[in-house]
């Protein structure tokens, strides 16, 4: 029986799920007869290194652009969604993929491993919401084979399709004709898994008359894109082609799963060859996923934009594909929600008990806002603290989401440990970070949200709907001390925050890979704690942006404060590096400052690098220090050596005074 389903799915060009729930050995066991009646690859993708030929879950990227035949996906314990979603992109027409679940009737309850990564708890919590959400879509399903313990297997109801050849591969001609006759410049192919996006590129490479290189996250996702080039592939990982000062000379450079390299990696890989062709899937689960599309590509106005539709690893409408891609929500939102007048627009917050209206949040975060990934269907549907507001129409399209996260109500002995570099429990992004970086450890003593994500469909921006959602979250955290966000710095989204009332409490000095922008956090203060949260951040921000500007090459528009003498908060900051663990990039205004009063020269190792901006290896080296380590316990002794020669009472009044705050808080 199962051998000549499977010979129809292989004649017919379709993949199937099959869904085994129950206990974990009896799971086992028929996993074993399924891969003993049938012969394949059988990759298996679970945290069981048990099992014959499984990988980690969190090894998902190297599946990226492989392929294979029968796998099995073991939710035992958790469910990786991207991982999920990956596997069943690799599977070849034909395949079977087994999904081993908990016991049916018990896995809404079950604690999901998964959540470790997501939820911000501690131990692994029940995930009802997802569960029941992909359990209503499993039972649906009459094309996925379905087998709980004790009860009869469901077969797949029999499809009578014509046979299928993976021919129809014309429109990916047209664009190598295409690109064969391409001036310089930069094109981006995306499409869906298996559209045959690594052929194409292979393709160029091969009839190209001049020299094309090939880039990728790993080399290993390049076995399609090779076999197409034959002895024409050439490839270099990223890393080496930026290491090189001149790099190779070559007509085109392929990034291939370009979506899987941090952005500001692409930013310079894209300027070093005159013909750039970036290919990528764009479903959110490979690295910076649709933030490609969204955030990088839009930042490339000069670039040309084409897709694959037609599967060439499998059939069009392949039941494997189409109930992933609908329990995972990773098609795009066509056209949604843009028709609605903003000013009909009903704004409140949104419960988890509406599942159809938290899923239609989830698609228009999706769509629009470059950060959401399937990670983040999960958190929303199951992760403690969440809450979120929907803009939506009249007849319950939405238009507009923000979603909010409880952060603070830390201890002040664990906000303290925060500050000095001590701790980092789990979440609390900006509550955290205001202690850890900023060096307000009352931030991570108060209770705030945190602005997790809003987006507003792209058709009716800048009609209020933003700012509104915004009042309606100040509204219900009412109680609580400040609001936060955390976001990529932008001109345009900066205004968009400050318009809303926040006030700009952090820049990073380093871009963050996903958006290739600067992190900011900013506040809006709620109670009068906040309010002097917020005060003393604005003020602060102002005078360390004179030492952080000249790191930052993007003009940060606030009045830098050139005032630089050392204060109250200077000596707390210099005490949390000279005497704890505070680090040196945190600590840099403050030592700046120190050095200005001080008026101390470059025979300290401090001097060197602040004000000279020697390189931290070179610096090392030249005072004998064997590595970065040594080179920052130099720099805390000299710190200290500075501010004895200031005020050593002061001095040693601190150091205790810091010692007694890990402890108690006090
Ligand atoms: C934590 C995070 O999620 S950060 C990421 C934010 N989300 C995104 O980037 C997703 C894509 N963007 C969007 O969905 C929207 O542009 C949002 C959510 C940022 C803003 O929502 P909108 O409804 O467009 O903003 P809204 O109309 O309420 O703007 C209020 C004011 O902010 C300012 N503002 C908003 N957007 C912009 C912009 N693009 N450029 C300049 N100023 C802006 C303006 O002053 C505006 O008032 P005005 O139009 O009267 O001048
Ligand atoms: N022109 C073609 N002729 C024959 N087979 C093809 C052709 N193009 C692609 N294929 C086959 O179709 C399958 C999918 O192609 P490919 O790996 O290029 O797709 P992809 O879009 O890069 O997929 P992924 O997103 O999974 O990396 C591969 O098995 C490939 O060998």
């Amino acid at each position: 029986m199962l051998s000549s389903v499977t010979a129809e799915m292989q004649r017919t060009g379709i993949r199937r799920l099959a869904v085994l729930a129950g206990e974990p050995d009896w799971c086992y066991q028929q996993a074993q007869q399924w891969r003993a009646a049938l012969t394949g690859d059988w990759l298996c993708l679970s945290e069981d290194p048990q099992l014959p030929n499984s990988v980690a879950p969190s090894a998902l990227r190297n599946l990226l652009g492989q392929e294979f035949r029968h796998a099995i996906f073991d939710a035992r314990q958790g469910f990786h969604s991207e991982a999920f979603a990956a596997l069943a992109g690799t599977l070849s027409a034909g395949s079977w993929l087994l999904l081993l679940t908990p016991p049916w009737d018990a896995w809404p309850q079950h604690p999901d491993s998964d959540s470790l990564r997501w939820s911000e708890s501690d131990a692994p919590i029940a995930t009802p919401h997802f569960v029941a959400h992909l359990q209503r879509q499993l039972c649906a399903d009459r094309q996925l084979l379905l087998h709980r313990q004790h009860q009869p297997c469901r077969q797949p109801t029999p499809l009578t399709l014509p046979d299928w050849r993976p021919v129809g591969a014309q429109q990916q001609r047209r664009l190598l004709h295409h690109f064969l006759q391409a001036q310089p410049g930069i094109y981006v192919l995306t499409a869906a898994r298996g559209r045959g996006k690594s052929a194409l590129a292979g393709m160029l490479m091969q009839h190209w008359p001049g020299r094309c290189l090939v880039t990728a996250p790993a080399k290993v996702s390049t076995a399609v894109l090779a076999r197409f080039a034959g002895e024409r592939f050439v490839f270099i990982a990223p890393d080496a082609l930026l290491a090189s000062a001149a790099p190779p000379e070559a007509d085109w450079l392929i990034i291939d799963e370009a979506a899987a390299i941090p952005a500001p990696l692409l930013q310079r890989l894209i300027t070093r060859f005159p013909r750039v062709l970036l290919t990528t899937t764009v479903q959110g689960y490979e690295g910076t996923g649709r933030g490609f599309l969204l955030k990088f590509c839009a930042a490339l106005p000069q670039a040309h934009f084409y897709q694959l539709e037609e599967p060439l690893r499998w059939r069009q409408g392949d039941p494997l594909e189409s109930r992933i891609h609908a329990a995972l929500m990773l098609d795009e939102a066509t056209g949604v929600a843009n028709r609605a007048s903003p000013q009909a627009l009903t704004i409140s917050a949104c419960g988890r008990d509406n599942g159809p209206r938290l899923l239609a949040l989830y698609q228009l975060l999706t769509s629009a806002h470059y950060r959401t990934t399937p990670l983040d269907l999960r958190r929303l549907m199951d992760a403690p603290g969440q809450q979120f507001i929907a803009a939506e129409s009249a007849c319950g399209e939405v238009s507009g989401a923000a979603w909010l996260v409880a952060e603070g109500g830390l201890t002040a002995a664990l906000a303290w440990q925060v500050w000095a570099g001590l701790r980092r429990p789990r979440g609390n992004l900006v509550a955290q970070s205001l202690a850890a970086h900023a060096g307000f450890p009352q931030a991570a003593q108060l209770r705030s949200q945190r602005i997790s994500r809003i987006a507003v469909a792209p058709g009716l921006r800048r009609q209020q709907v933003g700012r509104r959602m915004i009042d309606a979250a100040r509204e219900q955290a009412q109680g609580l001390d400040y609001l936060s966000v955390s976001f990529g710095f932008t001109e345009e989204l900066w205004r968009f925050w400050q318009r809303c009332g926040f006030t700009l409490a952090r820049i990073a000095t380093q871009r963050e890979a996903s958006s290739g922008c600067y992190s900011a956090m900013a506040i809006y203060p709620l109670s009068e704690a906040g309010k002097q949260l917020s005060q003393q951040a604005e003020q602060q921000l102002a005078r360390d942006l004179y030492w952080l500007q000249p790191l930052i090459d993007q003009p940060i528009p606030l009045t830098i404060v050139s005032q630089q003498a050392l204060d109250e908060a200077d000596w707390l900051t210099l005490g949390g590096f000279a005497f704890a663990h505070r680090s040196f990039e945190v600590s840099l205004p403050a030592l700046g400052r120190l050095l200005l009063v001080t008026a101390q020269g470059e025979e300290l190792a401090l001097y060197r690098m602040i004000m000279q901006r020697q390189p931290p290896a070179s610096l090392a080296a030249a005072l004998g220090l064997s590595g970065r380590k040594a080179l920052l316990s130099h720099w805390r002794e000299e710190a200290q050596q500075l501010m004895r020669l200031l005020d050593a009472t002061r001095c040693d009044r601190l150091r205790d005074a810091i010692a007694r705050k890990l402890i108690d808080g006090n």
